[in-house]
């Protein structure tokens, strides 16, 4: 039965700066299209899942996040670990399976909601948050690294450059760049990708990881992007749509998707390139505030 406790919490996308199939070091930031969890706690011990207009998608990565919290939480807010359940929806305006971090932002946004509905969000920081949700992500084998890189930069928002072997943040920054995002048709899951393929290019992704660290995001994401549509197998021309004119252009993630940065007006001037393609376009800004309640 559900009891009188519930949380709500929303969590942005991201996009990549550096694919951490390669190396294990990973680079991301977040940008504004979300994911709203709500969680209701019950005294029936079950943990139940729903997504918003996907009756067919994978409720298991919203499942671990809402049980591995109540594990690791439950006593701390003063309910017993054995009885308390969830029922967990996530609503989500970041399309799955797209590059854009839809996973880290669902995980991200149902961590934090049942701290909310546990009443003890403020006494976890929001760093520990995220590395269960990664944790849950592992468990679940939605990820290969565990992806702590997209879901530090949804967790946090800025750009974020991280160590996925460790859980470790080596970098995070606040920064106001505006993004050209293009979302073709296919999905292409995380967990699909070829890594053998991705560990070739070790040294291309060590030398982005130099540029990130360095602050040449824009660089750094246009030599990942190269780089990575070669190991992945798809086609470099919507970045070369874009180039010169932008500050940095990437594959996100293992795809579909393509992010770029720059100014407002010097994506405004490419976008009609992107929008010729198949799928859809989107004009975006990116976020300093990551995961919040609401
Ligand atoms: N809104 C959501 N609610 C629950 N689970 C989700 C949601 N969005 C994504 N997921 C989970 O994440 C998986 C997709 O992860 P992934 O392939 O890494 O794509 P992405 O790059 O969008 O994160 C889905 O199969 C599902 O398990
Ligand atoms: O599964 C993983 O460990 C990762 C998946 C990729 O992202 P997507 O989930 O967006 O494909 C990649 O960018 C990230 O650095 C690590």
């Amino acid at each position: 039965m559900v009891v009188d406790m519930d949380g709500r919490a929303v969590s942005p996308a991201a996009g990549t700066v550096l694919n951490a199939l390669a190396t294990g070091t990973g680079s991301a930031f977040a940008i504004d299209l979300e994911t709203t969890a709500t969680v209701d706690l019950t005294n029936d011990g079950e943990i139940e899942a729903s997504i918003a207009d996907q009756p067919d998608a994978d409720t298991t990565l919203i499942e671990y996040c809402a049980e591995m919290t109540l594990e690791r939480y439950a006593e701390d807010a003063g309910l017993d670990a054995e009885t308390v359940g969830a029922r967990v929806r996530t609503e989500s305006e970041i399309p799955m399976a797209a590059g854009l971090k839809s996973s880290s932002a669902a995980a991200n946004a149902t961590v934090i909601a049942t701290l909310d509905a546990l009443e003890i969000d403020d006494a976890v920081e929001r760093v520990d948050a995220c590395r269960l949700g990664v944790q849950a992500a592992r468990e679940a084998g939605v990820t290969a690294t565990g992806a702590f890189d997209d879901a530090s930069a949804s967790m946090l928002g800025g750009v974020t450059i991280t160590d996925n072997t460790t859980d470790e943040l080596l970098a995070h920054e606040s920064v106001d760049w505006h993004a050209l995002v293009y979302t073709p048709p296919e999905q292409a899951f995380s967990a699909d990708a070829d890594i053998s393929d991705c560990e070739r290019i070790a040294p291309m992704a060590d030398l982005v990881a130099e540029l990130a660290l360095e602050g040449r995001y824009g660089e750094a994401m246009t030599v990942n992007g190269f780089a990575f549509c070669g190991a992945l197998g798809f086609s470099t021309d919507p970045m070369l749509d874009v180039l010169p004119a932008v500050e940095g252009v990437s594959l996100s993630g293992t795809g579909s998707s393509f992010v770029a940065i720059g100014d407002r007006a010097q994506l405004e001037g490419v976008r009609e390139r992107w929008d010729r393609r198949d799928g859809s376009t989107r004009l975006l800004r990116t976020r300093t505030d990551g995961t919040r309640t609401q």
